[in-house]
């Protein structure tokens, strides 16, 4: 479990701090950027919310955890959007980061340098491994980086890849349930395995290794 970081003495300036959720779908990152951030309104903090235009799977506006759970947010189509309107907030959330242009990356470390603190939540890799988007430098930047894990829907074990169900070779294909599993390192390579067309059957006096 999180728990918030004390920030410096009073008497001196607060500095902010950078925090990432990554993992893959399904693994509870908006789950958590939402309990973030829900304790820091609790704690009567002043908070700005910001995912990217391009996500509007179930809102145009709000962020929606698979399980319902949902905050109101800003939608941006560029990461220096987020500067203009963090304003004088004390801490700010983004959603689905990995969207987000490499821009991202001078807005988190101008925002904590003036004191803010940062709750970044995204995808670490896309559905074919890949590092995404900004994510990999966020982490490196970050001063604290949770890992999340979903559940393989195929063995029931801890799962970190975001298997794509259907053919679409673009990096950037908003979907859900139909078109992603969350899957374990086994069973995500096991596909990789799977001969794209049946072999044909041995001839006779041909003995299978
Ligand atoms: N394979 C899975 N593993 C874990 N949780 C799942 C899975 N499929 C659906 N869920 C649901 O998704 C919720 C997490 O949703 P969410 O926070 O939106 O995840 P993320 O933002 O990482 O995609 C879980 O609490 C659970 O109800
Ligand atoms: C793996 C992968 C995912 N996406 C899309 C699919 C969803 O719309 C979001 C991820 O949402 P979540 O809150 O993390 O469940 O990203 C994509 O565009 N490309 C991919 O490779
Ligand atoms: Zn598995």
């Amino acid at each position: 479990m999180f728990l918030e970081p004390k920030s410096g003495k009073a008497s001196e300036k607060k500095s902010g701090w950078v925090e990432v959720i990554c993992g893959s779908m399904f693994s509870g990152k908006t789950e958590e950027l939402i309990r973030r951030l829900n304790r820091a309104r609790i704690a009567k903090q002043n908070v700005e919310i910001f995912k990217p235009g391009i996500d509007t799977r179930y809102d145009e506006e709000d962020i929606v955890s698979h399980n319902q759970n949902s905050i109101r947010s800003t939608p941006v189509n560029a990461s220096g959007e987020i500067l203009l309107y963090a304003g004088n907030c004390e801490v700010v959330g983004i959603d689905e980061a990995q969207f987000l242009d490499s821009g991202i990356i001078d807005v988190v470390n101008k925002l904590a340098a003036g004191g803010k603190r940062v709750i970044i939540a995204g995808l670490d890799m896309d559905s074919t491994g890949a590092p995404f988007g900004a994510m990999p430098q966020l982490m490196a930047v970050a001063e604290y980086v949770t890992k999340v894990h979903a559940i393989c829907v195929q063995c029931g074990d801890i799962a970190h890849f975001s298997y794509r169900k259907v053919k679409n070779e673009k990096q950037v294909m908003l979907g859900e349930q139909e078109s992603y599993e969350a899957r374990c390192r086994r069973c995500y390579h096991l596909s990789d395995k799977l001969p794209a067309v049946p072999a044909p059957p041995a001839k006779e006096n041909e003995t299978a290794d």
